[in-house]
């Protein structure tokens, strides 16, 4: 291994390509670019050459399409050595520490690890325009769905105003299972882990934490401001019951786990904010997204010209997320043949994030009332103390709840709202959970596309 990058030198006929993390996209990754190496360096001007993959464990049995000199257990000498940097690992650190390490050392970097660009992005970016090469990341958002790439370059000239995307697969899986067959959270989640979609402790799909970070991301790139993981709103799926499922279809809607990413305009100052959100969302079934099945991804975006633009396909698997792993590479190794600086990250405006206090949206809401005269009024009065409007109120009468011992005939409510500020609803549901005459708030949930 040499110690100089032949990216310094110009019109490079070769470029050493350093993988950090040999699991399931770094070994797909790997294999590609063995498979592929004449077809990616016609399109490249200069051959990918694969110079070595760092792994934990040396002594691991490895797919035999992959050399077995190429593994390596001492990635920092590696990455010393490389162009190009693909770090597959995961996680935090060593990830950080050998992505600023090729950084430093001018090598370009391509990343799919999202968890480690929502928290640490700025720094990385920071450090990759004071050196003149590219971070790139397509495969942290939405997998193999070119998302970034065309938020960033193809929509460069034009607004974004709102982005909704299902960037999360396992809950999407879920949700889709419940829906078309009446599954229960916890038998659609253990279906969703024996096909191998959620993690192994899937805490970070199931509470939105994996679709939060994506959304940071996402934010990050459309709004051309750097959003944290703090400034996102987030909310999971787990108590999203079978009812609330069948409310929805009853209603002509469907449940999705939604990373939504918007301008909100301040009233009266004319000033613009951005909020930044995950929860599960009522959406038309008619709505694009609704139609996204499976495990699958879409991102909706909405520009001030362009109208809006869907975004869809395979959000997770080795396979599939490799592709644009794969596009990132020959993309920043294609800068490096053409010469140049790396591409500046334009996420250095000053638009200011907005609690979710201050976003207008409707609210489904879900009631066990007591049947007696005056109930309605009581509800209806809270509406109006808010300021928001009803706009569905649907009512089931049921039949004492004999194995309670109650001898009351009680009613079930849903009320879906007009649009109106979050702060408003919230602060109408808190009051309506008051009532004497209200037994439970069984379900809240916001409704968007409508
Ligand atoms: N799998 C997907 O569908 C998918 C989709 C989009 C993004 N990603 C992202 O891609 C990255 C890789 O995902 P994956 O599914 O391949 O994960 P994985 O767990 O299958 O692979 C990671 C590999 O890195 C190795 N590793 C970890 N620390 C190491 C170290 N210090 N030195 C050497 N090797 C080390 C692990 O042993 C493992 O083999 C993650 O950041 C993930 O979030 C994955
Ligand atoms: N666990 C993630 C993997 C892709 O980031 C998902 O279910 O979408
Ligand atoms: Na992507």
């Amino acid at each position: 291994m040499t110690e100089l990058n032949s990216a310094t030198s110009p019109n490079p006929d070769t470029l050493k390509v350093a993988l950090l993390g040999c699991g399931n996209v770094g070994s797909q990754v790997a294999r590609i670019l063995l498979r592929d190496a004449d077809s990616l360096a016609a399109r490249t001007g200069a051959r990918l050459e694969l110079i070595g993959i760092a792994v934990r464990d040396l002594e691991l049995a490895r797919d035999p399409a992959i050399p077995a000199a190429l593994f390596t257990d001492d990635a920092r000498a590696l990455v010393r050595s490389a162009d190009l940097v693909i770090e597959l690992l995961g996680g935090i650190e060593p990830a950080r520490e050998l992505i600023r390490s090729a950084l430093e050392h001018g090598a370009s970097v391509v990343s799919g690890n999202k968890a480690l660009l929502a928290a640490e992005g700025p720094a990385l970016y920071e450090l990759a325009d004071a050196t003149g090469v590219q971070l790139s990341y397509e495969a942290a958002v939405a997998g193999a769905i070119p998302i970034l790439r065309p938020i960033r370059d193809s929509l460069a000239g034009d607004k974004i105003t709102r982005v909704l995307g299902i960037v999360n697969g396992t809950t999407n899986y879920i949700l889709d299972q419940m829906d078309s067959t009446g599954a229960d959270f916890e038998s659609a989640l253990a279906e969703a882990q024996r096909l191998g979609y959620a993690e192994a402790d899937p805490t970070a799909d199931v509470d939105g934490h994996d679709a939060a970070a994506k959304a940071a991301i996402l934010a990050s790139l459309s709004f051309h401001t750097r959003f944290a993981l703090e400034n996102v709103h987030c909310e999971g799926i787990r108590t999203i019951s079978a009812a609330d499922i069948e409310a929805a279809r009853a209603s002509g809607l469907v449940i999705k786990l939604l990373a939504i990413a918007e301008k909100v305009e301040l009233d009266g100052a004319g000033q613009a904010g951005v909020n930044v959100r995950v929860h599960p969302t009522l959406l038309p079934r008619e709505h694009p997204l609704a139609s996204v099945r499976g495990a699958f991804n879409a991102v909706f975006v909405e520009a001030e010209y362009a109208g809006e633009l869907m975004f869809y396909g395979q959000g997770a698997g080795g396979l599939a997320t490799a592709s644009a792993v794969l596009g990132d590479l020959v993309s920043a190794a294609r800068r490096i043949v053409l010469g140049g600086p790396g591409r500046t990250e334009t996420t250095k405006g000053s638009v200011p994030a907005l609690g979710i206090d201050a976003v207008q949206t409707s609210y489904s809401i879900g009631l066990e009332v007591a049947d007696q005269p005056g109930v309605l009024a009581k509800v209806a009065q809270i509406f109006a103390a808010h300021g928001v409007s009803i706009e569905t109120m649907r009512q089931t009468i049921h039949p004492a709840a004999e194995a309670t011992g109650s001898t009351a005939r009680y009613a079930e409510l849903r009320i879906v709202t007009h649009r109106a500020i979050e702060s408003a609803l919230a602060a109408t549901v808190a009051q309506i959970r008051d009532l004497d005459v209200i037994t439970s708030v069984t379900s809240v949930l916001r409704v968007e596309g409508v």
